[in-house]
């Protein structure tokens, strides 16, 4: 299916496969989708996770030591499309998963699982003509992350190689839940838009209604990754599903009323 973000804020939402069991973590993804989140960004846990805050580097550890491979995540998003053909679907992961595996045969198998788009974390356009050549080949939506740091070059660069949405992180640093949104995730988001019409997801940090509702002002999407994972953690994967379900429908009702 097409990235698609019809409420406003569009709800992306991490979640690591395989955390805290393939089964569970299928169940959640289902569950946030029937609960409103358009996207769900689909990590695959590696063991080097450097753009990654603890919270979600545990959630790739747990994964990791039940023995998660990046076949197992293929199956679980597949699972996920057959659910639910309907909604956004983005494989998340660091470049060396996928090199490991193959890049020609982890965009085949992708696409097969029925993944939308790919996210590779620590990919940087200038140097990302390959993995688009297979993107384009499989007509799979190269994701790419944009950061406020980043030079207008680059950001034209971004702009015009991504598909799907942009995504733009709120501020520099790692991933986890953080008081307040930036000044900068605007500033920022605005230069996106300078550039292209793609619809921009802004995360790092977002926690809570309040930050939904500010970044519904200004950014098409909001990414919410640490706050989920966390509650994650803390639930059994018999709770979790329904514990991540409860969260996004009150995010979605609260930040909606927060933004009147
Ligand atoms: O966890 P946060 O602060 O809510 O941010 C989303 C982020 O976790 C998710 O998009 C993500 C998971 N791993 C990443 C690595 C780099 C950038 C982004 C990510």
């Amino acid at each position: 299916m097409p990235i698609r973000f019809d409420q406003k804020p569009g709800l992306v939402v991490y979640i690591t496969a395989g955390d805290p069991s393939l089964d569970a973590s299928r169940a959640i993804a289902i569950e946030a989708i029937d609960a409103g989140a358009d996207v769900i960004e689909l990590g695959i846990p590696f063991s080097d996770p450097l753009g990654d805050g603890p919270i979600i580097q545990r959630a790739s550890e747990r994964a990791l030591s039940r023995g998660v491979k990046l076949a197992d995540v293929l199956e679980v998003a597949r699972a996920i499309r057959a659910a639910r053909p309907q909604a956004g679907l983005i494989l998340f992961t660091y470049l060396n998963p996928i090199l490991r595996y193959g890049l020609a045969r982890f965009a085949d198998d992708a696409k097969a699982a029925g993944a939308d788009g790919v996210l590779v974390i620590d990919m940087v356009v200038e140097e990302s003509a390959e993995y688009l050549r297979e993107m384009d080949r499989t007509g799979l939506a190269p994701v790419f992350l944009a950061a406020p740091t980043s030079s207008d070059e680059r950001l034209e660069a971004i702009a015009g190689h991504s598909r799907g949405f942009v995504y733009a992180i709120s501020r520099t640093g790692i991933t986890g839940k953080q008081q307040s949104m930036t000044a900068d995730a605007s500033a920022l988001v605005d230069r996106i838009h300078r550039w292209s019409k793609l619809p921009v997801a802004v995360g790092f940090g977002i926690s809570n209604a309040d930050h939904v509702a500010q970044v519904a002002e200004f950014a098409e999407a909001a990414v919410i990754g640490s706050a989920i994972v966390e509650l994650i953690e803390r639930s059994t994967p018999e709770t979790a599903p329904g514990a991540v379900a409860r969260f996004i429908k009150g995010l979605r009702q609260s930040s909606t009323a927060l933004a009147r």
